[in-house]
């Protein structure tokens, strides 16, 4: 009987590749499993196991796996199940979501080790001049890496060379797989095994009379075991004896001491569930639950929509307790910069060691840990709350799934494939296990409103923010207006300056939000009128004042701020536009007294860069916060009195179809900051369109008026939730041949599919790292097959690629594109 195993390799493959296995394998290996497998001509892969099997492939002959690498399979039949789905669903194969998904510790390396061949009889005069080099330098080391190879013939491709080689019988090839996962172990100290005996320790003491140190640790050893029976870590042993490494070294080294590893997570933390008393909800909230578990009993997912500062997190927390009292896993997934340890302490609180942490500011042993503990169902990571990502760990019993914020288009992945959202593949994902699903936000997606009006989605809803504190006062200024009147100091507007005057005089916290970084968008020559722009993006620089740079934002190009304009050499460049930078250099010399602090992608780099100042804005250590759009993620501040918006055009004027449905969330998100304890808050929002429909309804709270007219403009030009997207973005470092393959492409799609074809288009940005891109848009009427649709695509596709001059060209595909 011969076997055999499907496999998912971890590259864009569409199909699986199958390879044979031994009897003796067969019977240990399943689905799951990780296993080493060569590729091609002389790559090594890591590779899940799909299937076992007894079907030798038709086409290629199989080739043996290397190496069974798991005793027990490391992901189960709920994620393949998943993954597949991801992978028809946003178009790439299921090796490209396998690898985003498993820890990269779980993707083996390979590289090639040269070794000499021992047994050969070599005539060194049959050998070429680099070739004999290679055999010399194996003379005296036993195996080259490759990449070694190369440096001794001094070029890149060493694989012809390496082949002569293999053919002349002179070397060996031996591909070396290792894991990189390595738990963190913890060093503990035992007395040495003959003297752990009662009658032996007294002798030794005995012995070590003249050593008083040594005896000294032996008794401090001999005291910590008695008083808890708990291993004992050396530093323990250190401060408790007050002796010395070298003095705890030499009694090892006599053997009265024994010195043993015990694997540590390294995520611990430090909560311990003693406020595990829940919050009794007050009546809107518990209105709502009632709703939402209402729903749940019809197999619903529920979006709830809660004002800013409602109190939906004590909701969340009333069914995670519910879920994890049945004994089941639960999955709370946030957007990337919502998850701060404000949150993750709050929950601790409540749940103690049951949660885990799982994102991508986690270094790889951490994400490691943190997987093997979701696999083997262990308590302490009963509760996972993280980003995106989390939504791939091995749960194999999950009772409940919360997306949080779920309007947040960072749910999105952009790039690499799988480009999926995460909330959709939630739903999917809770679908598969029989959970509870529930989205949660103050300013639900539309499409997750229309979801939920429609009827595919259960409804519930607060209205008021806890404590019945009232939403906070907006204010619009005119821009215009306040310039015309000479009112405007710098970029504040009178009105602004006094608020936040007041507010500081009241010892309240202000913040204040300009969507962008860096001191200016643009440099501008006001003689000729040139903007230097990035030589890799089509996009102009931004100036960032603190450092005198030109960066670009795209590719991080950056060069220092030319002295007079690169174009007709006048000495008169000037600014345009304004980003935090000049938000905070404004604000030292209005407010001087004040300290002031930014933040946004340029002060919160580093694991801990956001943390450190929410926690010293939180200790008032901070009166003004000047932030992107990073300070609008459900934080709860207590003391923040007044919310000012720079300029709200800037995001109004984004050339996208959810540009309004954006704006708005982004600036009731903001505004929901402000007042949430007692005393009803204050914003300003500064523009120069303050009679625009969407900073009116920003100013009344209005969300279902948004809702209608944004539905309606939708509805008008073939957009979401009715209709479906896919983009389609070709890429290329040569603008004509892109030019054509993109053509080629939507011309091939136009005749085939009954979908409208839009493009193709150059986006906004049409060069980037010196590659050019051009967009296709594709939109599906409701009540027409998206599946359909993609196979038309797949196949459209694979005719494209056998045009020789398209092949180089890349083709992505971005399924409901956001
Ligand atoms: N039942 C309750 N008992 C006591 N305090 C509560 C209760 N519900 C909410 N709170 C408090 O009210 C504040 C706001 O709640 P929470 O942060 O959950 O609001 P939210 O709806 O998530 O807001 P946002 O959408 O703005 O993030 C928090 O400080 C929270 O501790
Ligand atoms: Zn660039």
């Amino acid at each position: 009987m011969e076997y055999f195993v499907d496999v998912i390799l971890p590259i864009p493959l569409e199909k699986l590749f199958t390879y044979s296995i031994s009897g003796a394998e067969a019977e240990v290996v399943s689905p799951g499993m990780r296993v080493g497998v060569p590729f091609g001509k002389s790559k090594v892969y890591t590779a899940l196991v799909y299937r076992v099997h007894n079907e030798p492939p038709q086409i290629y002959e199989a080739k043996p796996v290397h190496k069974v690498l798991d005793e027990k399979p490391i992901a189960n039949e709920f994620q393949l199940k998943h993954w597949k789905w991801i992978a028809d669903y946003y178009m790439c194969s299921v090796g490209e979501v396998f690898r985003s998904a498993v820890p990269g510790a779980f993707l083996l390396e390979s590289e090639t080790l040269v070794l000499r061949n021992g047994e050969a009889d070599i005539d060194e005069s049959d050998l070429e001049d680099d070739e004999f080099l290679v055999f010399e330098a194996l003379q005296h080391q036993s195996s080259l890496k490759v990449q070694e190879v190369g440096a001794i013939v001094d070029r890149k491709n060493v694989l012809p060379i390496l082949d002569r080689l293999l053919q002349k019988k002179v070397i060996l090839l031996k591909e070396e797989i290792y894991e990189q996962y390595k738990p963190k172990l913890v060093k503990f100290v035992k007395l040495g095994g003959e003297y752990q005996a009662e009658e032996k320790l007294e002798a030794l003491l005995k012995t070590l009379t003249r050593a008083p140190k040594q005896s000294q640790v032996v008794l401090s050893l001999f005291q910590l075991q008695a008083v808890n029976k708990k291993p004992i870590k050396v530093s323990e042993l250190e401060e408790a004896s007050g002796a010395s490494k070298a003095v705890i070294k030499s009694l090892v080294e006599k053997g009265i001491l024994e010195e043993y590893f015990i694997r540590t997570d390294r995520v611990n933390y430090e909560g311990d569930g003693e406020n595990s008393d829940l919050k009794r909800l007050n009546e809107y909230q518990e209105k709502a639950l009632a709703d939402i578990r209402n729903n749940f009993k019809e197999n619903r997912a529920v979006l709830l929509h809660g004002v800013t500062s409602s109190g939906k997190t004590e909701v969340y927390v009333k069914l995670i307790d519910e879920c994890i009292q049945s004994g089941r896993q639960a999955l709370y997934l946030l957007p990337e910069i919502a998850l701060t340890t404000q949150l993750i302490s709050r929950l601790q609180e409540y749940f103690g060691d049951k949660v885990s942490v799982y994102h991508s500011k986690y270094n790889v042993q951490e994400r490691v840990e943190v997987w093997n503990n979701v696999l083997a169902q262990k308590t302490k990571a009963q509760i996972i709350i993280g980003a995106r990502s989390a939504l791939f760990l091995p749960f194999s019993d999950l009772g409940l799934v919360i997306v949080d914020e779920e309007h947040e288009s960072s749910f999105k992945q952009f790039d690499p494939a799988p480009r999926y959202h995460a909330r959709d593949a939630a739903i999917v994902l809770g679908n598969l296990h029989n959970s509870h699903i529930l989205l949660g936000s103050a300013t639900p997606s539309i499409e997750s409103y229309f979801n939920a009006k429609t009827g595919k989605y259960g409804y519930a809803e607060i209205t008021r923010r806890y404590g019945n504190v009232l939403m906070p006062e907006i204010e619009l200024v005119d821009l215009k207006e306040e310039a015309r009147k000479k009112r405007m100091k710098g970029h504040f507007s009178e009105r602004l300056f006094l608020e936040i005057e007041a507010a500081l005089k009241e010892g309240e916290q202000v913040i204040l939000f300009q969507n962008r970084r860096g001191y200016a968008p643009i440099v501008e020559c006001t003689t000729c009128g040139h903007s230097p722009q990035c030589p890799n993006c089509d996009v102009s620089l931004t100036f960032h004042q603190y450092k005198k740079q030109l960066r670009c934002h795209y590719c991080g190009y950056h060069m220092a701020l030319p002295e007079s304009c690169q174009a007709c050499g006048s000495p008169t460049l000037d600014t345009k536009g304004f980003g935090t930078e000049q938000v905070e250099k404004e604000l030292e010399t209005l407010f001087p007294d004040a300290k002031t602090w930014r933040m946004d992608l340029d002060t919160t780099r580093g694991k801990h860069g956001f943390e450190k100042i929410i926690t010293a804005f939180e200790q008032h250590d901070i009166d003004i916060l000047v932030g992107t759009q990073m300070l609008t993620k459900g934080l709860d501040f207590r003391n923040v009195g007044l919310v000012g918006i720079m300029n709200a055009d800037s995001l109004l004027n984004f050339p996208d179809y959810r540009a309004h449905e954006r704006c708005f969330q982004l600036l009731t998100q903001v505004a929901g900051r402000a007042g949430r304890t007692q005393k009803r808050g204050r914003v300003i929002i500064q523009s120069y369109n303050p009679y625009h429909q969407i900073l009116k309804q920003v100013s009344t709270n209005d969300y279902l008026e948004m809702f209608k007219e944004q539905l309606y403009e939708r509805e008008q030009f073939k957009y979401p939730p009715k209709n479906r997207i896919i983009r389609i973005t070709f890429k290329h470092k040569e603008f004509n041949r892109l030019n054509e393959a993109a053509e080629w492409f939507a011309k091939a799609l136009r005749n085939s599919s009954g979908a409208s074809v839009l493009g193709p288009e150059y986006p906004p940005v049409a060069r980037i790292r010196n590659q050019y891109l051009k967009n296709l848009l594709v939109k599906i009427p409701s009540g027409k097959s998206v599946g359909g649709v993609k196979t038309g695509i797949k196949r459209i596709e694979r005719s494209f690629n056998a045009v020789a001059q398209f092949r180089s060209v890349r083709v992505i595909y971005n399924v409901d594109h956001i």
